[in-house]
């Protein structure tokens, strides 16, 4: 290694001291010689701001210039860098990284919604300024996602990405299945242990999946992706019942993202899915993320590790600042910016696959030709079924499962709405996409 200790410093301003800013402050101490040494030159936080400067992060800010307002970070002729590490896609967050963009300040952020809502303007205010815009822990935390795909598979043409991007409903799913618990008491739990916030419909509603799914996707297709074009749903509906039945028939429950390139457009879902019991990615549990792409030369590969905590997050804030040191910085979607509209996502309806669909039903002659008469008018062609008896005699219904062949969407949506109808049926059905992985 090589150390550069006549170059002058990269000065960084940085914007929240929370989990991530604080974790990152630590991180840039903690490590500093080998930092020095790998970029070249020594990176110095000078400046910061956050919203209460008298609060105890375990790290000492007190000789670091306080800004009360994030913004004046732009404006301090001392930051050469801005790192914003307040969060939300409106508000400060997106105010500051506009304005060291617009300054021509590179930026470093961890803010997955924003970039995921406002990526196509970033980048064109990025490209338009000569203004690096980096975001590498915005994506599965500590993984090295972002230059994974951006970098490492620049030669191959991606037929699909995504993962499991959510650390926190990988857990409660993970809990679920070795406990046999409901999905509110594991989410207690989890709110309990600190891994899910008090507010959690973000994580469990699948909207910080999709924010990490439109970011892979648009670097994947080298092309922003509209955010608001991505089909979202999370794991509230799941049932401790159908970690019984997936485990019958093999399956784990994973709520994946995926986005694929196909005839038809680009195909970009976060939901819950059956995955093959041994398949790799159903191996990732816990609180882990596994980000996956496919090429057409390089083939499938899938890496894992820790998507969110100070540690693995920090580490990744400071990768992209030793690019900037090192003055390794490439464009937001890897491509040059062009005028090209965000690419939308197929509307829902508009795709194939095979299903699991969970019912609950009355346990009485004729049920069962009542639902499968829906499934043929529908087309939909039935691979198995399975049914609990009933737990004791008092009980008046009973969970069904039917497993579907390879059907179209919208098929499928139909069949759905019309076995709700069904008097027989009672509760909302649950429907679950099984993917091979
Ligand atoms: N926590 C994680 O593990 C994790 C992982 C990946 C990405 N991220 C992203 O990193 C960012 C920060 O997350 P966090 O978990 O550290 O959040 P946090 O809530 O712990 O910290 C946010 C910080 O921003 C400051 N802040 C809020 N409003 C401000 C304002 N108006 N002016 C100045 N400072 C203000 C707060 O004082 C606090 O210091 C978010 O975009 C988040 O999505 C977090
Ligand atoms: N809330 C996120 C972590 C930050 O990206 C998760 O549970 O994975
Ligand atoms: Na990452």
């Amino acid at each position: 290694m090589t150390s550069c200790s006549n170059s002058s410093p990269l000065r960084l301003g940085i914007a929240g001291l929370g989990t991530v800013g604080a974790g990152t402050i630590r991180l840039l101490r903690m490590n500093a010689d080998l930092l020095s040494a790998r970029a070249g030159r020594k990176l110095e936080v000078v400046a910061v701001s956050a919203r209460d400067r008298t609060r105890d992060r375990g790290i000492d800010v007190s000789t670091l210039r306080w800004h009360e307002n994030p913004l004046d970070l732009v404006s301090d002729p001392d930051v050469d860098v801005v790192v914003e590490l307040i969060g939300g896609s409106e508000g400060p967050a997106r105010a500051l990284v506009e304005k060291a963009l617009s300054a021509g300040k590179p930026v470093v952020t961890a803010n997955k919604a924003l970039l995921a809502v406002h990526g196509s303007a970033l980048a064109k205010l990025s490209a338009d300024n000569h203004a690096p815009l980096l975001f590498e822990a915005a994506v599965a935390g500590g993984i090295p996602a972002i230059k994974t795909v951006r970098e490492g598979l620049a030669a191959d043409k991606l037929l699909h990405v995504g993962g499991i991007l959510n650390g926190t409903c990988n857990y409660i799913l993970t809990v679920m299945r070795e406990t046999g618990k409901d999905f509110d008491l594991v989410l207690k739990d989890a709110q309990d242990l600190g891994y899910a916030e008090a507010d959690p419909s973000t994580d469990i509603d699948g909207i910080d999946a999709a924010h990490k799914l439109t970011i892979l996707a648009g670097l994947a297709f080298g092309r922003p992706v509209a955010f608001d074009s991505v089909q979202v749903e999370g794991i509230r509906q799941i049932g401790a019942i159908d970690f019984a039945f997936a485990r019958t028939l093999g399956y784990r429950i994973k709520l994946l993202g995926l986005a694929r390139l196909t005839d038809a457009g680009l195909q970009a879902r976060v939901a819950p899915c059956l995955l093959p019991h041994n398949a790799p990615i159903a191996q990732v549990d816990g609180v882990f993320n596994a980000v996956v792409a496919e090429g057409e030369f390089v083939g499938r590969i899938m890496l894992e590790g820790r998507g969110a905590g100070a540690g693995p997050t920090a580490c990744a804030v400071t990768a992209d600042l030793v690019d900037i040191a090192r003055g390794h910085t490439i464009p937001v979607w890897g491509v040059q910016a062009s005028a090209e509209p965000a690419l939308r996502a197929c509307p829902a309806g508009t795709g194939a696959g095979a299903f699991y669909l969970r019912l609950m039903v009355e346990d009485r002659p004729g049920v069962i030709a009542d639902i499968t008469a829906v499934l043929r008018d529908c087309g939909v062609s039935l691979r198995s079924m399975l049914q609990h008896p009933a737990e004791n005699e008092t009980t008046p219904y009973v969970p069904l499962v039917l497993v579907t062949h390879q059907t179209s969407e919208a098929a499928m949506q139909d069949a759905i709405t019309k076995i709700d109808a069904l008097s027989v049926v009672t509760d909302s059905p649950v429907m679950i996409r099984i993917e091979t992985a």
